[in-house]
C-alpha cells in the first residue's frame, strides 16, 4: 500500500467517511430501491482540466439539463463534474474495494441537490447534498468512449492546465448493468464533508493498458516545477462504523 502524503488519514468525529470496503455478503438487498435514472445532455460539457489532484470534466450545472433521479435518491441531482482515481500500477488505484479487492481505477460522477440547495457550495455541507456515482475500471478491452478523454490528456499534463471540451456524454462510461450498492459517506478529499450518497455500480467498465498508462503520464506539478507523476491519488479505506451498505440486487 503506497503512503498517502496528500491528506489526513482521519477526520475528527467523522462517522460516515469514504471510501470503504464493500463486503458483498454483508450488503443488504433493499427491494424498495428504485432503478437509477440517468439523463445527461452532452452539450452541457464545458472543459477538461488538471486540478493538481486528478483530471476532471466539468459541466454547466446552471439548469436541470444533466441530471440523475431515482435509485436511493429523494430528489433529482445535477451533474457538476466527473474525475478519476488511479494507481501507479494495476494492482491498486480504486478508492472503494469489493471484498477487499482493488481495481486499477475508479470514476466518480459528482452531482448535487439543486432542488433543496441554491448552490453546490451549500449542498457540499449537507447530509443529502451530493450524490456520487462510482464506476470501477478494470484492465481489459479498449474503451472507445474513454479514448476521447485520453486523447485530451497530453494537453493538460500540468496542474491548472485546461482545455475546452465541447460535447461529451458521460453515460458512455456507465455500465449497462443496473445493479449498484449504496451507502451514506463523504467526499474523499478535503474538506471530507459527510454529504455524499454513494451509488457504486457493481459492474466495472473495461479499459486497456495504454488508456490506464495515459492517466499515469499526468503530473501533480505545475509547468516548470520538478515533475511528480500523478498516480496513487486515492484515499485510504475508512471504517464502516455504524453503516449498512444496501444493494439494489439480490
Ligand atoms: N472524490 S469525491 O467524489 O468524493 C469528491 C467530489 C467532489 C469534490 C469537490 O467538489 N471538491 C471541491 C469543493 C469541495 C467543497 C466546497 C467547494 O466549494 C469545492 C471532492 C471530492
Ligand atoms: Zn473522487
Amino acid at each position: 500500500m503506497p503512503k498517502h502524503p496528500l491528506f489526513p488519514l482521519t477526520i475528527p468525529g467523522g462517522t460516515r467517511q469514504s471510501p470503504i470496503n464493500i463486503q458483498w455478503r454483508d450488503s443488504v438487498y433493499d427491494p424498495f430501491l428504485k432503478p437509477l435514472k440517468i439523463s445527461y445532455d452532452p452539450t452541457t460539457c464545458l472543459h477538461i482540466w488538471n486540478n493538481g489532484y486528478s483530471f476532471l470534466v466539468e459541466f454547466d450545472d446552471s439548469a436541470d439539463r444533466s441530471i440523475i433521479v431515482g435509485g436511493p435518491l429523494e430528489n433529482q441531482y445535477r451533474l457538476k463534474q466527473f474525475h478519476f482515481h488511479w494507481g501507479a500500477i494495476n494492482e491498486w488505484g480504486s478508492e472503494h474495494t469489493v471484498d477487499s479487492k482493488f481495481y486499477p481505477a475508479e470514476l466518480h460522477l459528482v452531482h448535487w441537490n439543486a432542488v433543496v440547495y441554491p448552490t453546490f457550495e451549500e449542498a457540499v455541507m449537507e447530509g443529502n447534498g451530493l450524490a456520487v456515482i462510482g464506476v470501477f475500471l478494470k484492465l481489459g478491452a479498449h474503451h472507445e468512449g474513454l479514448q476521447m478523454l485520453v486523447d485530451a490528456l497530453p494537453a493538460i499534463k500540468h496542474k491548472d492546465a485546461v482545455i475546452e471540451f465541447d460535447v461529451f456524454d458521460p453515460s458512455c462510461l456507465i455500465p449497462s448493468c443496473p445493479d449498484y450498492w449504496t451507502y451514506a459517506g463523504s467526499l474523499t478529499t478535503p474538506p471530507l464533508t459527510e454529504s455524499v450518497t454513494w451509488i457504486i455500480k457493481k459492474q466495472p467498465i473495461e479499459v486497456d493498458e495504454n488508456q490506464l498508462e495515459a492517466f499515469r503520464m499526468l503530473l501533480f506539478t505545475s509547468d516548470g516545477e520538478e515533475e511528480k507523476r500523478m498516480v496513487d491519488n486515492f484515499r485510504p479505506l475508512q471504517p464502516l462504523m455504524n453503516r449498512t451498505v444496501r444493494s439494489s440486487f439480490q
